[in-house]
């Protein structure tokens, strides 16, 4: 699509009624192929203007990293409507890079498959080099990269390719200090001076609260609330400090509830399953 297509809506991102729905391992299962269907994220609907900024606030497994490879489109929604207008990147602890290239090849590939001319990924190579500070190990298979080297390279790539639409998942928590705030400044200028659209998934509020205008929190896989960011984060702690003072037994009781809400009872095993279960 054109990038003038996808000016025509006010919106970066529209969602209608979206599910995931993932295989798990049943419990009492017999056999290693006895699983249940669960909902990862269960009927979630939002618009979110373009140059919006998005946190996305939730308790472990509540379901953010999977609607952010959603709205990467590296995976397939199970139900609902989708928009995505623009082009995206998930900037991820998992980056995507091929582990057996090197950081140099790992460019390569991704400005090929995006059909760029040679001349672009010139210029997107110069930009890594000079926003990764990788040095010599661009020239190393990226197995060879510690986490922050690779968040580095995917950080690095990802800024260079230039899309409409950032996802950041909890990258900058490996990258140390000085890189992790060379990046925030530059998302910064992302939001203020290219208005870009950026959903950022941290468990770190004060920064969370800080750098981004929305909120949304997911809970159990379904939509608590979105809106003004300050009102979401202070819901969410309100809620995370409740649940922390809970007794273990409530606290366990609490987590059999928000389990069993997502588990789809009845499912007979036929095509449908068979296609969940492969992902
Ligand atoms: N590939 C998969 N197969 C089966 N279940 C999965 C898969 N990926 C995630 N899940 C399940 O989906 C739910 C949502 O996981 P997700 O990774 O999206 O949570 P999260 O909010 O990002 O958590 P965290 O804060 O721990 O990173 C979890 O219950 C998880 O166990």
């Amino acid at each position: 699509m054109s990038k003038n297509m996808y000016e025509s809506s006010q919106y970066a991102v529209e969602l209608k009624n979206v599910s995931k729905i993932y295989k798990l391992q049943k419990k009492d299962g017999q056999k290693s192929n006895d699983h249940e269907s669960f909902y990862a994220l269960k009927d979630i609907s939002m618009k979110i203007q373009r140059g919006d900024v998005v946190g996305i606030l939730g308790t472990n497994g509540s379901g953010k990293s999977t609607l952010s490879v959603i709205l990467a489109g590296i995976s397939d929604i199970d139900g609902g409507e989708m928009t995505i207008n623009g082009e995206q990147a998930l900037i991820s602890i998992n980056t995507g890079l091929n582990q057996q290239l090197t950081g140099l090849e790992n460019i390569n590939v991704k400005g090929a498959l995006m059909g760029l001319s040679k001349k672009r990924i010139q210029e997107i190579t110069d930009d890594v080099i000079e926003f990764a500070e990788l040095g010599d190990f661009l020239y190393q298979p990226v197995k060879k990269y510690s986490s922050g080297m690779k968040s580095r390279l995917g950080f690095s790539i990802s800024l260079a390719l230039d899309p409409d639409i950032f996802i950041v998942d909890e990258a900058l928590s490996v990258g140390d200090k000085g890189f992790a705030q060379k990046c925030m400044n530059r998302m910064k200028k992302l939001r203020d001076e290219e208005g870009k659209t950026i959903f950022f998934i941290s468990h770190a509020l004060p920064q969370v609260r800080e750098f981004c205008k929305t909120g949304m929190w997911i809970e159990g896989g379904k939509l608590v609330e979105i809106g003004n960011i300050d009102e979401v984060c202070d819901h969410y702690s309100e809620y995370v400090d409740k649940y922390n003072a809970l007794s273990d037994k409530e606290k366990k009781k609490k987590l059999e509830e928000k389990f069993e809400q997502r588990v789809i009872h009845d499912v007979k095993l036929g095509f449908f399953d068979r296609l969940f279960s492969k992902k």
